[in-house]
């Protein structure tokens, strides 16, 4: 049974032994730019811990960026965001979290296996670490179901085969949080489905936490939460069954299409009424952006 939201203790532990954990990811007043964009924009969100939360929204919305921010590598990203209870990006977090970008990294000269044992090494180094390594190796290439081609050249393989090395490589060391981008794009219905169901297996039997981007919207219905980006913005929060209820709808994605509507509509009006009164609301002044900028907690990286 997953835990919940709130309390990520296992049922059954005494409330007044510890403090429950942080989120997996805490995000507030998140802004990011991007060249001369503001591609994020005052993000409040939380991700629990040991739940699928899956990152859904159309291209361009800032998923990829999100996610760049959560593990550390995007800059110019102000306010907090803090994962597993560190400010993200933090030394803490380089074993702790797994990040799998849309580009794989592998490498074309080496085999599945070499490269794997490549990053096992770097993560797990020294001869003592040689049996664990190699169990290890062997395990996350089955995960990702490539038993059978480990011993072929990366530069050899298929696209969506060559996103699954990048996800064995991510799975070597067991991390509490794994960030991927798009993980399914290019694979066949019965490999999406495989990854699926490991992605849940991860979550259930590790008790990890997957923050998962897509924009295939039903890939949203096997997710425990949503977060439904639209240009730069959080539209909802919410499980699947809760944004079905709130909408009316039948399906995620008509519900996505719903809250899209919606918030075009109010976008508009907002648009009109700041032609009425000579109001710009489309973008927020400079010099207000950096008083706004200097009250963030967190410095920029
Ligand atoms: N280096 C950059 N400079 C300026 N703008 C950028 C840069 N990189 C990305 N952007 C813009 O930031 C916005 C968010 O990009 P991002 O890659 O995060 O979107 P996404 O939702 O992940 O898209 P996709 O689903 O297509 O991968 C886009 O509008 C993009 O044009």
């Amino acid at each position: 049974m997953m835990n919940s939201a709130s309390d990520p203790r296992p049922p059954g532990e005494d409330a007044t032994q510890a403090p429950p954990a942080p989120p997996a990811v805490r995000a507030e007043n998140l802004t990011v730019v991007r060249g001369p964009r503001t591609v994020l924009r005052t993000l409040d969100f939380t991700v629990p811990r040991g739940q699928i939360t899956g990152l859904l929204g159309p291209s361009g919305c800032g998923k990829s960026t999100l996610m760049r921010s959560i593990v550390g590598t995007q800059d110019k990203v102000t306010g907090t965001l803090d994962v597993l209870g560190h400010p993200a990006g933090h030394p803490a977090l380089r074993t702790r979290v797994g990040y799998v970008t849309q580009a794989p990294s592998v490498y074309d000269d080496l085999t599945i296996r070499q490269n794997l044992d490549y990053f096992a090494a770097i993560l797990d180094p020294g001869r003592a670490a040689a049996d664990r390594r190699h169990d290890n190796v062997t395990r996350a290439i089955a995960d990702v179901d490539l038993t059978t081609h480990a011993d072929a050249l990366a530069g050899n393989l298929s696209g969506g085969q060559r996103n699954r090395v990048s996800l064995a490589v991510a799975l070597l060391g067991t991390p509490e949080l794994l960030v991927l981008d798009e993980p399914t794009v290019g694979l066949d219905p019965v490999l999406r489905r495989d990854l699926w169901n490991l992605f849940h297996d991860i979550a259930a039997t590790r008790g990890a936490t997957l923050l998962i981007s897509s924009h295939v919207m039903d890939e949203a219905e096997r997710c425990h939460r949503l977060l439904l980006m639209r240009e730069g913005e959080i539209l909802a929060d919410a499980t699947p069954d809760a944004l079905r209820t709130r909408t009316g709808a039948d399906t995620v994605e008509s519900a996505f299409l719903h809250l899209v509507d919606a918030a075009t509509a109010a976008a508009r009006t907002k648009e009109t009424d700041a032609k009425e009164t000579g109001t710009d609301t489309k973008e927020t002044d400079p010099e207000e952006k950096r008083t706004n900028e200097t009250r963030t907690k967190e410095t920029t990286r």
